[in-house]
């Protein structure tokens, strides 16, 4: 029913879809140039101007800015990363760079889920939008991040420091969320935070049929791991930790300092991630933005469910500098694939979540001037 007006016989929104995720934008060696490529094509065919600031060696963030009849209202922010997780090809139905299309319309391909379809639901929303005239009120920015599925430390979070971030004024973002199985859809308020952290459990050598004492194993038995047959000088164990934002940080870390106490003699620990802010955005009622995007959701018949994030995305730096941010893929009906193999999306479900930003970005473009803005 979706392709039968095209002589192709497929939504060009589906072609485009499918042409993007067909770059190899891939880690550990994104093919940043390519997207770059891709987005300066895709803003000259919407005829908006492109702004790319590099925060780091090779780290380009472009943004794409529609301007408001009422610019100096806060903006709102349509965020979203071009890089993509590596892939176990072997594992693999398709290649997962084909962008293979079956039967029943399910699209293959690394970041059809995590995040290549919700850019270009973006971009299609705002094409369509713009065909039919319609104006925002409010200015809104799509913008186009590197190197989030690596932390973003070369990317979002080195860029909402940035003078040009602040510049964008922004209001209120939309970021990734996740893929439902059921007949809703999940949205995102908050996220856990990621703590990776490497224990270090020092300890006397010796031969392995010795009796020593004081080894580094029954340390690290004692914090959480098992070793057998040999007597190392120290031994490590990393964990990934996601913590809740109930969970009192500064608590919690007493904690692990007592468990390492407890494990023996010089047992240390250090981050290799340790993301300390747990704003949440509000979904009051009263909460302009967050009323906005329930009522346009309700609209559609859509189905809401709430939920803090389980894994970390850029809007945790977003709403660490005091931006609402809400985590949010349009994709119901569909399991949760990102990161695995064979990670697809059925187009019809893509192209749904087209129009739902076709209602979305009216709806919190439209939001009425906030007490304190011009
Ligand atoms: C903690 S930085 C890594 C961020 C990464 N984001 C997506 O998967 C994650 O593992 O959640
Ligand atoms: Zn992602
Ligand atoms: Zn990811």
């Amino acid at each position: 029913t979706t392709t039968k007006n095209y002589p192709e016989g497929e939504h060009p929104s589906v072609s485009l879809f499918r042409d993007y995720l067909r770059l190899r934008t891939v880690h550990p060696e994104p093919d940043y140039d390519a997207a770059l490529r891709f987005l300066d094509r895709i803003a000259e065919e919407l005829d908006l101007p492109i702004k790319k600031i590099e925060v780091c060696p090779g780290r380009v963030v472009s943004i794409m800015t529609w301007e408001g009849t009422k610019p100096s209202l806060k903006s709102v922010l349509l965020n979203s990363h071009t890089d993509v997780v590596p892939v176990y090809q072997e594992h693999w139905k398709y290649d997962a760079f084909s962008a293979f299309k079956d039967a029943e319309g399910n699209i293959y391909g690394r970041g059809s889920q995590d995040m290549k379809c919700v850019t270009i639901q973006y971009i299609e929303a705002v094409r369509r939008l713009k065909a039919e005239g319609w104006k925002p009120t409010r200015t809104l920015h799509l913008m186009y991040v590197p190197d989030e599925e690596v932390g973003g430390h070369k990317g979002m979070e080195t860029f909402v420091l940035h003078p040009e971030f602040r510049n964008l004024n922004i209001g209120f973002s939309l970021d990734e969320g996740l893929a439902n199985p059921g007949e809703a859809f999940t949205v995102f308020y908050g996220e856990r935070n990621p703590w990776w952290i490497t224990v270090h459990c020092p300890g006397s050598p010796g031969h392995g049929s010795r009796f020593v004492e004081n080894t580094a194993a029954e340390k690290l038995v004692s914090i959480g791991g098992v070793a057998y047959n040999v007597i190392p000088a120290e031994m490590d164990v990393s964990f990934d930790l996601r913590i809740p934002p109930t969970v009192n940080l500064q608590e919690f870390e007493k904690q692990i300092k007592q468990w390492c106490k407890e494990a023996g003699e010089d047992v240390t620990y250090d981050f290799a991630q340790k993301h300390m802010n747990q704003n949440i955005t509000s979904t009051e009622e009263s909460d302009p933005w967050w009323s906005a995007f329930t009522a346009a959701c309700k609209s559609l018949n859509m189905t809401l469910e709430k939920e803090i994030f389980p894994a970390a995305t850029d809007s945790r730096f977003i709403r660490a500098v005091g931006i609402p941010a809400i985590g949010f893929s349009p994709m119901n009906r569909t399991p949760i694939l990102l990161h695995d193999h064979n990670e697809y999306l059925n187009e019809r479900v893509f192209l749904r979540g087209i129009s739902v930003y076709e209602r979305l970005i009216p709806a919190l473009t439209s939001v009425s001037a906030l007490p304190g803005e011009a």
